[in-house]
């Protein structure tokens, strides 16, 4: 972010709200990508919505080969279908490849031994989120068995047009899932449940969103901010024998920590369902 970056020609093959986040990041100022971005949908008015001087678009529905055409000469390739459409995508793309093309899925729960058994290439795993949208997200990204260090840094440097990235190895990426690739949903479930809590206590809903959407920004950015972390943050607020402390009492007494241990539990077991399918 902030920096120039110079990136080879790359194909998204399923650009809707992963795909469409990083192209986001992509066509953002300060990003080159030499040789183009192609990238493809299902559906005609999605697929039209991307195109731009910099985006050629393609809709399967329009354009029954539109993935064949977006990853011909696409030195990137990133696959952001559902995680059940992807053995069949790349098995339809794999005599297309370019010869260096670097093949990188986000797709929840496939391995990247499956993926490498059915193209040629070098694949790699990453998990973004979609705060990529803002230039915002977390990203983790995992190498397979084939290729070296400089394709790792060029996965990386095509995710850094979008956030940070944290690079993990496979075994770790559905975990690394379970906190940041889901946690923006956990983030708005608890600000929609604030919203509605102080909408409760008779606040209008614009006035709920001032209070809530404020709050969760103005402690993120002071986290962010700040040289001390969270729990002495919460420890500030908390006043001794204060409103704070029989609210927390409360949520401990409700076992929230255990319930975030369960929530990303089951995403862990999910994604193990979907690799195996
Ligand atoms: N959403 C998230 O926060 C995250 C998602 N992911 C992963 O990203 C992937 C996509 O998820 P998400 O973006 O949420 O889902 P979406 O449904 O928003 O995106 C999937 C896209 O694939 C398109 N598509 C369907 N079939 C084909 C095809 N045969 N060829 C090309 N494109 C096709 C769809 O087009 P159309 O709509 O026109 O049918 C759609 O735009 C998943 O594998 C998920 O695990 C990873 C990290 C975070
Ligand atoms: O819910 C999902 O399966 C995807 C992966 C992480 C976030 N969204």
């Amino acid at each position: 972010m902030g920096l120039m970056t110079t990136l080879p020609s790359i194909a998204i093959l399923g650009t809707g709200s992963m795909g469409g986040a990083i192209l986001a990041g992509l066509v953002a100022p300060g990003v080159t990508v030499e040789g183009g971005i192609r990238v493809t949908n299902r559906t005609v008015p999605k697929a039209r919505a991307l195109a731009s001087d910099a985006v050629r678009s393609f809709a399967l529905d329009e354009t029954p080969d539109a993935n064949l055409r977006a990853v011909q000469d696409a030195r990137l390739v990133l696959i952001g279908v559902k995680p059940a459409m992807v053995p069949d995508l790349l098995r339809e793309i794999a005599p297309q490849l370019a010869p260096d093309a670097i093949v990188v899925s986000v797709a929840a729960g496939v391995t990247i031994a499956t993926m490498e058994a059915l193209v040629p290439s070098i694949v790699l795993r990453a998990m973004p989120n979609t705060p990529a949208v803002v230039g915002r997200a977390v990203t983790g990204i995992a190498a397979g068995s084939r290729g070296g260090a400089a394709e790792l840094e060029l996965v990386r440097a095509l995710f850094e047009t979008v956030g940070e990235v944290l690079v993990v190895p496979e075994s770790k990426i559905d975990a690394l899932s379970t906190i940041s690739g889901s946690g923006p949903a956990y983030v708005f479930y608890l600000i929609e449940e604030l919203t509605r809590t102080a909408m409760g206590l008779g606040f209008t809903p614009e006035e709920a969103a001032v209070m809530v959407n404020g709050t969760f920004r103005g402690a993120a950015e002071l986290l962010a901010a700040s040289d001390v972390g969270p729990a002495e943050l919460r420890r500030r607020v908390t006043s001794p024998k204060g409103t704070t402390e029989r609210a927390i009492a409360v949520l401990e007494g409700a076992d929230l920590a255990g319930l975030f241990d369960r929530a990303t539990a089951a995403a862990l077991e999910r994604a193990r369902e979907l690799a195996a399918q």
